[in-house]
């Protein structure tokens, strides 16, 4: 088979202990680029694995049934049609296959959160950032002894998901300081994982540079743009006159120091990245405030069974009826509040295939109003009725709703302290 379509994907591979420095097979990563493609040669991707011509052309096969829904600009297709009552609001989300009929996915079960993978070797995590970043700290802690897989963008991350090249990916969505990571509410909607967990980590930052730089002589300071906005008030006092420029992920603006030999230049990041990139650390628990920490989503192919003995977290997203009126998001929320379901986020992103309604019938000109996509967790499981139930009501308001997951909540305890985390 020729593949359909082709899709290049950067990525590096390392083995992750859960939370625990595994520098030396970390450090020997390799920037491959994969193409989704016909091959002659046996195609190899990752260290020490080998995948044959068959392997891939079969994961090409599952890939070219699911473009369709990777490439739907705002994977409507399944969620418009609940409003021609061809669709149950279900318990699990629904998926279009590629003659347009709906078919249930297959859910995964409960243990499915840290199962073994059906390839018989170790999960398989996307991340995205390189060894050292945060992200790959929230894989361990997500799926302790998964094999991480760097990636270079976010998109990437949920491409090698559904390329069947790992088999989850962990993701930020929010920090308590820097506030929502929007690119991931945007990809959450473009493409078709499914949340089945939520990891919290407290995020411990360091302020790191060569080893013999001083502080006083740091002219610029680079990191991931949430990093520099966690440290920002610890930034203007450690380095006032320093330049800060964004970059990829904290643990590459510290590898990058290093590779480079920047005497100028200081980095924040993790103490995990220090070690991994030799940098000394000039600063430590650099963040504005002692409990930062950032909540990244589990994703995966398939959506696991909602259940009712653990507290569970279910996530949607909707877009409100034109016709129903400026109260749409009044009735949404109190669909909830009159059940007794606690809200924990709402978040607002610009509508991508409508982002603009004009209002007025000319008499005193036209405005133009901008349309959202409102994305809502709330605390219950969608096996519960009260969920099921609130979830129906929302439907009647809305053009619009996926349920992106029902799914576990992190309720482990942490201390706020350093970085047995980070
Ligand atoms: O740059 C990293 O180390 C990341 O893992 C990314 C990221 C983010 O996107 O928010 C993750 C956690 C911290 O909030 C800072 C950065």
């Amino acid at each position: 088979m020729q593949a359909a379509t082709s899709c290049d994907l950067k990525f590096r591979s390392t083995n992750l202990t859960a939370n625990t420095a595994r520098p030396t097979n970390a450090m020997s990563k390799r920037v491959l680029n994969v193409k989704c493609g016909y091959r002659s040669e046996p195609f190899s991707f990752r260290n020490g694995v080998s995948v044959s011509r068959a392997d891939w052309q079969s994961s090409c096969a599952i890939l070219s049934s699911k473009v369709a829904s990777v490439e739907d600009p705002g994977g409507f297709a399944a969620v418009d049609a609940h409003k021609n009552g061809s669709v149950d609001l279900s318990l699990v989300p629904v998926e279009t296959t590629t003659n347009g009929k709906l078919s249930q996915a297959q859910p995964l079960t409960i243990t499915d959160l840290s199962p073994a993978p059906l390839h018989g070797s170790n999960l398989r995590v996307a991340y995205q950032g390189v060894p050292g970043a945060y992200s790959e700290a929230a894989a361990g802690k997500a799926y302790p002894n998964c094999e991480a897989i760097p990636c270079d963008q976010f998109d990437v991350a949920f491409q090698a998901v559904e390329l069947w090249i790992a088999d989850r990916a962990v993701l930020p969505v929010e920090n308590s300081l820097g506030g929502s990571i929007h690119r991931n509410y945007d990809l959450l909607l473009r493409h078709r994982l499914h949340i089945v967990g939520e990891v919290q980590i407290p995020v411990h930052h360091c302020l790191l540079a060569l080893p013999g730089v001083r502080t006083d002589c740091v002219s610029r300071v680079i990191s991931h743009p949430q990093a520099l906005a966690q440290t920002e008030r610890s930034l203007d006092r450690l380095t006032p006159r320093a330049a800060r420029e964004a970059f990829h992920d904290t643990a590459a603006a510290a590898e990058y120091i290093s590779a480079n030999g920047l005497h100028d230049t200081a980095a924040v990041a993790s103490a995990r990245a220090a070690e991994l990139y030799s940098l000394q650390i000039l600063a430590d628990g650099i963040q504005d405030d002692t409990g930062n920490v950032t909540r990244f989503l589990m994703l995966a192919r398939e959506p696991i069974i909602p259940r009712t003995d653990r507290p569970f977290k279910t996530s949607i997203v909707f877009a409100a009826q034109e016709h129903k009126g400026t109260s749409v998001l009044f009735k949404v929320l109190s669909a909830f509040a009159f059940r007794n379901i606690s809200l924990t986020k709402i978040e607002s992103r610009p509508h991508h295939n409508r982002p603009l309604r004009v209002v007025g019938d000319g008499s005193f000109g036209t405005a133009k109003n901008f349309e959202y996509m409102f994305y809502v967790d709330f605390e219950a499981s969608m096996a519960e009725t009260r969920a099921q139930n609130a979830l129906s009501e929302v439907q009647e308001y809305t053009s619009f709703l996926r349920v992106l997951g029902s799914y576990p909540m992190d309720v482990t305890p942490w201390s706020m302290s350093p970085t047995e985390d980070a």
